[in-house]
């Protein structure tokens, strides 16, 4: 029996530590297909961002109109959108999918070196347009500052939003704009405690806190190993517990000295993979293949 296939629709990150290529990394961790929708084109490396090229709104809807005419889509997770005119490419395609099927939102606004990926417009639209059809959304403590804030813009994020705002206060704020479930990740608290609320109940999700540098794609890595496991059949807070503890595996794991910033997290431990399939006196890359 085939896997469920979970999509994603998100940004590529051209230095493969986040977007679309963590999703995938992810989705091969829990054992799904993975599936991509490319919403967003970014040239970026663990330093920064140097620029995005934004997709089509038609050939959004086109990437998963395609898929849907032929694969179960088990569930989807929406990461970087960037504008406007993508959100409502994003809410045109998944109203083109059976309604029942789960929606994690990753309401990505900042990448981890700074660069701002969302656009002012783009945050009121992911708000009005998006959020009251999520299953799950998974903001980190700055963006949960920015979107429940209501006003502002997404460079709040620089100041922190408003830092009197508990994180259980913040959590009910989102949870009125309508998704069914809200985590707010701990990667940017001292405890690193996801914080999970249905609108009634709230549960701390907690573990280890692993060293610092390499949380590039931490968030994306959570949210898409939350929609595969919603795609395997366990119920939300199931679900984020079980993403909490993959992309705090993926950080412990992380490729701190691949670039000069934040290393990307690493879902599949590839390093250690690599280590063990290595032959005596394979090429590495202190020891490179000759040009003849
Ligand atoms: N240093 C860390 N140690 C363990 N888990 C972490 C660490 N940093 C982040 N995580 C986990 O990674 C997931 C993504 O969190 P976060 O870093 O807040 O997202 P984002 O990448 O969107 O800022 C959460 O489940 C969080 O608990
Ligand atoms: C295409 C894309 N999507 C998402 C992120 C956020 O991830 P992070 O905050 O870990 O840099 C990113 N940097 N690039």
């Amino acid at each position: 029996m085939a896997p469920p296939a979970v999509l994603s629709i998100a940004g590529s990150d051209s230095g493969g530590g986040a977007g679309i290529q963590a999703d995938l990394k992810a989705f091969a961790r829990c054992g799904v297909h993975g599936m991509t929708a490319i919403a967003a084109l970014t040239a970026q490396n663990t330093v920064g961002v140097t620029g995005v090229h934004a997709v089509p709104p038609e050939f959004i809807v086109e990437q998963v109109k395609t898929i849907n005419e032929d694969i179960q889509i088990a569930a989807v997770k929406i990461g970087m959108l960037g504008t406007a005119a993508t959100v409502r490419a994003v809410r045109t395609a998944l109203e083109l999918l059976d309604p029942a099927t789960p929606v994690v939102i990753d309401p990505v606004m900042v990448s981890e070196s700074g660069s701002v990926l969302l656009d002012d417009e783009a945050r009121q639209a992911i708000v009005e347009e998006l959020l009251p059809l999520a299953t799950v959304i998974t903001p980190n403590l700055p963006e949960a500052r920015v979107l429940a804030g209501g006003e502002g813009d997404t460079a709040a994020w620089a100041r922190g939003g408003d830092p009197s705002r508990d994180v259980e206060d913040l959590a009910r704020a989102l949870h009125a704009l309508g998704p069914e479930a809200v985590v707010i990740t701990g990667g940017h608290r001292e405890e690193v405690v996801d914080v999970y609320f249905d609108g009634v109940h709230f549960h701390s999700l907690t573990g280890e806190r692993h060293p610092d540098g390499a949380a590039h794609g931490s968030g994306c890595t959570h949210s898409s190993a939350l929609a595969a496991h919603l795609a395997l059949g366990f119920p939300p807070l199931e679900a984020a517990r079980h993403a909490r503890a993959i992309a705090s595996e993926a950080v412990k794991h992380g490729l701190r000295d691949l670039g000069r910033g934040a290393g990307p997290v690493d879902a599949l431990n590839i390093a250690v993979r690599g280590l063990t399939a290595r032959q005596p006196g394979a090429t590495t890359p202190s020891n490179p293949p000759q040009r003849t």
